[in-house]
């Protein structure tokens, strides 16, 4: 049964320490997983726009039974939208069959046009002003704002901007052992800012899950590879972690959260980097393709 932990945000809100990522999970399959989570003590789900999915997310949120109060619900602004954030909520909420969302995050600081160009008319930080405004006017609707693949740099631009006055609740990005970002990490506790670690397993096909070091700490605790590192990022202070699975039996066994040694935890954030491509650390090259010319400073490239 899934850890009944959770983390405060700086709404005063809890929220559930381990979720259900929905990434590349389809219709026709999501619906099952979301109900398979929450009928086995998952409190927590996230998805996005860009998953194409809100829909079948809401259908196996009602498939549960499980009250929606009881659910912490995530969802995300697409990349084409930061120019019209209220409809897309209207658009989330309507397709999510919900009144309202715990936490509604920025996908990626990367405005882009409806044919997936970087759009340079519009900032990032822009687009926060706007969330922070239907924040404050419709609280009903949405419990608090964050971000995601927000690096220190961004958060720096953001905090220089003397109209932002609402402190992201959360920053999701990609944490696993190959992307440990420590310092991102301790940036975000300073600055009473929950990190959700995505991609804990390194995602798809990832060769974390047979890398001999998690192997030889799954099998001491008698838990799978995935175990390991979903229990890894819960370990840290303050983390909240969503591991994504449309398999019923890897959905419930991977809520087992285990309780690992600081010698493990220092053992593990030592593999060697394997797994893909970092986004948001210092290795990130970005969308260069899309007409990001440098992700790391888009938000500096981007002023007016
Ligand atoms: N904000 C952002 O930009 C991003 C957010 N996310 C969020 O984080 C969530 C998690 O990240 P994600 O990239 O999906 O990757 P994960 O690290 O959660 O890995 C998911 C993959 O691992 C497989 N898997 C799950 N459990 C096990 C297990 N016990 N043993 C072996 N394989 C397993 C899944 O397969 P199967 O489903 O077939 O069981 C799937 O292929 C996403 O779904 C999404 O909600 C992710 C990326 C970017």
């Amino acid at each position: 049964m899934v850890a009944s932990k959770s983390v405060k945000l700086n709404t005063g809100a809890e929220m559930p320490t381990l979720g259900l990522g929905t990434w590349k999970s389809k219709p026709g399959e999501v619906e099952k997983a979301v109900e398979v989570a929450l009928k086995n003590g998952y409190r927590h789900i996230d998805t996005a726009t860009a998953y194409a999915n809100e829909k079948e997310v809401g259908d196996g949120i009602k498939a549960s039974g499980v009250p929606r109060e009881e659910i912490f619900l995530v969802t995300k602004l697409n990349n084409t939208d930061h120019k019209a954030p209220e409809e897309a909520l209207k658009y989330s909420l309507n397709a999510l069959g919900t009144s309202y969302l715990d936490l509604w995050l920025i996908h990626w600081p990367a405005p882009m046009t409806k044919s997936g160009e970087a759009d340079k008319s519009i900032n990032w930080i822009d687009t926060w002003k706007a969330f922070q405004k239907i924040y404050k006017a419709h609280p009903e609707k949405v419990k608090a704002i964050g971000v995601s693949n927000i690096s220190i740099d961004f958060f720096e631009e953001l905090f220089k901007d003397p109209e932002v006055t609402v402190i992201p609740a959360v920053n999701q990005v990609e944490l696993h052992p190959s992307n440990v970002q420590d310092e991102l990490v301790d940036y975000c506790r300073k600055k009473g800012i929950v990190v959700t670690a995505y991609s804990p397993l390194g995602s798809d096909k990832s060769p974390l899950l047979t890398n001999k070091t998690v192997e030889k700490v799954a099998k001491k605790y008698g838990v799978s590879p995935a175990n390991v590192l979903i229990s890894l990022q819960a370990n840290r202070p303050g983390i909240t972690v969503l591991s994504k699975s449309v398999t019923p039996e890897r959905i419930i066994a991977n809520a087992k959260i285990i309780d690992l040694t600081d010698e493990e935890i220092k053992e593990l954030h030592e593999i060697e980097n394997t797994a893909r491509f970092r986004a948001c650390s210092p290795l990130w090259t970005g969308w260069g393709h899309l007409g990001f010319p440098d992700f790391k400073n888009v938000a500096l490239t981007f002023a007016k």
